[in-house]
């Protein structure tokens, strides 16, 4: 493997009975980056982190994480959040942090120094010494994922999780998130909420019926949907829209349309010249969203 890379894996296939849950898919993902895995429901993701993981073995495929020829013999450096929450009830929460890192190798009173360290930073000092089963929902999941990152992990394994979290706590998980790739680490998160993926991945795979449909940063991901163009005339909508776009649909206060290929500015001279005028012009990227919900309606459609 390609030192600059902290996980390969290619042409990945698993099937459980007659249902093929991932077909072939390829990641490649650089160290130090932060790496979003979309998909829609049922994509494919769980079972793709598995895979890269060791918890399951690909019907096909090689993967090499963090250039072990199996992922069980680095595990140590793994920190891994199921899609699965689960702690034991009884625990308080530093212990339970000091507990997930013991199980990645961690000494036990150098989790718990951690474990309150970790708490006190993320602004959850106070829970510290209460019992799992006392928690939140949203709490004990971020207390799971301090215990996740407690080992100080090269490679930080996150399934969906923003997914049960108040904005408030999302929040701060992006910032842990961010935190730890100043650190140093490589962090692979799935999810199928673009807001999260947009503002945090350097580079992302859509995957999409166990398929790979994009890889590549967010801005590349944004580029494959024209940008459009919100018009207001200052002589109204009367007889403005004849000088516009074809697909110009017309709301409240203006048109909506595609920026053409040849620009935005001859659609402006036109009004211009025409006596029309112009009141107001947005121009706007197509958001992740956007893109994400065409290729995976592309891909439902077979296109
Ligand atoms: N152990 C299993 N046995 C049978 N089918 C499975 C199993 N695990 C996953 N599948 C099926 O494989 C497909 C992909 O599932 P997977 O959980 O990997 O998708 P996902 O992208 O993580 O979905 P979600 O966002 O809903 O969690 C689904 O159709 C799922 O029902």
């Amino acid at each position: 493997m390609p030192d600059d890379f902290a996980l390969t894996a290619t042409g990945l296939q698993k099937s459980f009975g007659r249902k093929q849950a991932v077909n072939g898919v390829d990641l490649a993902v650089p160290r130090g980056c932060i790496y979003g895995v979309l998909g829609p429901n049922g994509a494919g993701k769980t079972t793709t982190l598995r895979m890269l993981l060791g918890i399951i073995e690909p019907d096909e495929g090689e993967r090499v994480v963090l250039g072990a020829r199996h992922p069980r013999d680095v595990s140590d450096r793994i920190g891994y959040l199921p899609e699965e929450r689960g702690l034991y009830p009884s625990m308080k929460a530093r212990e339970a942090i000091a507990f997930m890192g013991a199980l990645r190798g961690l000494d036990w009173a150098e989790g718990r120094r951690r474990g309150m360290e970790m708490l006190e930073e993320a602004g959850l000092g106070v829970a510290a010494g209460e019992k799992i089963r006392s928690l939140s929902k949203g709490m004990a999941q971020l207390v799971q994922l301090l215990g996740s990152m407690v080992h100080r992990p090269d490679l930080l394994v996150l399934d969906e999780p923003f997914s049960g979290l108040d904005p408030v706590n999302q929040e701060k998980l992006e910032q842990l998130i961010l935190a730890e790739r100043d650190r140093g680490a490589t962090i692979l998160f799935s999810t199928h909420v673009m807001a999260h993926a947009q503002r945090l991945c350097e580079r992302l795979t859509i995957i999409a019926g166990g398929k790979r449909r994009f890889e590549g940063t967010v801005d590349e991901a944004r580029a494959l949907l024209p940008m459009r163009a919100h018009l207001v005339p200052r002589s109204g909508n009367g007889g403005a829209r004849a000088l516009l776009p074809a697909d110009a649909v017309a709301d409240r206060d203006g048109f909506d349309f595609r920026v053409p290929d040849e620009g935005i500015e001859p659609v402006l001279a036109r009004l211009i010249e025409s006596g029309h005028g112009v009141a107001g012009l947005s121009i706007e990227r197509p958001s992740l969203h956007e893109v994400f919900v065409k290729l995976v309606r592309d891909a439902e459609s077979g296109a």
